[in-house]
């Protein structure tokens, strides 16, 4: 069972409107109230690539019961805990350009973040999975991603993590069966700047040297780059009409994870991955499989 872990998840409103004015009273043509939040994401995706998981995280007030409502009429497998503060809003405006606005998320109560990490005692290192995504709220401790990292590499229960900066660089060392920073967030984590695809080579097999086992940095509408132990590999990105990119990276995950437990061929679930993020970026929530499946065939992987 893969699990996905989504500590602050939200609801996305998505608005799209011709330009956005500051200081002004802007009308919107046309918005979305979507289930939101990395994790979340990635099990949606999952769900649609037929990959059974379970959605862990926290849930609170109205907000985190939309969410909740939603993902169960989608008849997803939920497990999360409830909080007493609502569940954040996170704004995404969509006027030519794309601005984000993310919330801080709720106040998880000391003994509920405590209780939350006995779930993953239960694991079975054999066949189960854990996605750690997202950011988390600000009153979790500081090391709460290293907390559950430990607890998981303890009873050798594979993970994935897609964080950044210091959480990320933190992760590596306890082997995370694959990161998938954008490039901006690698040139930012090794703090360096990337003129070219070529700058961005010695820093991918960095993150394979400290101890990834796959890494994918993505870039956007330029492809993603897959580094493995064996070799390095670049992708395109199929052609079509981005609606709204919110989701693409996490769906790259999920098209990587779900299609790598299954068939242990990376350069196959790189395919999907790609085909996965993309195919959200040309939708207005995220991916349905047939949208995913009429994308594979565009991929095309060349070794580097
Ligand atoms: N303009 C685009 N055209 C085609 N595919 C795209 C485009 N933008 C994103 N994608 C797809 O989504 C993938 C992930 O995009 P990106 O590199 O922006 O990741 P990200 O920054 O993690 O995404 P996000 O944070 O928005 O979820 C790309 O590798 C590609 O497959
Ligand atoms: O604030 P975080 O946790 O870093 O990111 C949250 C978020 O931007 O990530 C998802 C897209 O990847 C959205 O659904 C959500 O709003």
């Amino acid at each position: 069972m893969i699990y996905t872990v989504t500590l602050n998840p939200s609801i996305d409103y998505i608005v799209h409107l011709p330009s956005l004015q500051l200081g002004e009273v802007n009308r919107i043509q046309e918005d979305f109230k979507l289930p939101g939040g990395k994790g979340i994401n990635v099990s949606r995706i999952l769900n649609q690539l037929e990959v059974e998981n379970t959605a862990l995280g926290f849930l609170g007030g109205f907000t985190g019961k939309y969410i909740e409502d939603w993902l169960v009429a989608e008849k997803s497998n939920i497990h999360f805990t409830h909080v007493e503060e609502a569940t954040r809003i996170n704004v995404k405006i969509k006027s030519g350009v794309e601005t984000e606005l993310n919330g801080q998320g709720p106040h998880i109560e000391a003994a509920v973040a405590e209780d939350f990490l006995k779930q993953f005692d239960a694991l079975n290192p054999e066949e189960d999975v854990v996605i750690l995504a997202g950011s988390k709220p600000a009153s979790l401790p500081e090391d709460y991603y290293q907390t559950i990292i430990q607890r998981l590499t303890d009873k050798q229960v594979t993970f994935v993590i897609d964080t950044t900066g210091e959480e990320l660089k933190n992760a590596l060392p306890y082997h995370p069966l694959l990161v998938k920073p954008n490039h901006h967030e690698l040139a930012e984590l090794y703090d360096t700047t990337f003129q070219t695809d070529e700058d961005i080579l010695p820093y991918g097999k960095k993150l394979i040297e400290s101890g990834a086992q796959f890494a994918i940095i993505s870039m956007a509408a330029k492809g993603a780059i897959l580094f493995t132990p064996k070799g390095v590999y670049h992708g395109n990105v199929p052609k079509g009409t981005v609606r709204n990119s919110v989701g693409s990276g996490d769906s790259m995950i999920a098209g990587f994870v779900g299609t790598y437990t299954k068939t242990h061929d990376p350069l196959e679930a790189f395919k999907v991955s790609i085909a996965c993020g993309s195919a959200t970026a040309f939708a207005d929530d995220l991916a349905k499989r047939e949208e995913i499946d009429a994308l594979v065939k565009q991929v095309t992987i060349s070794q580097l």
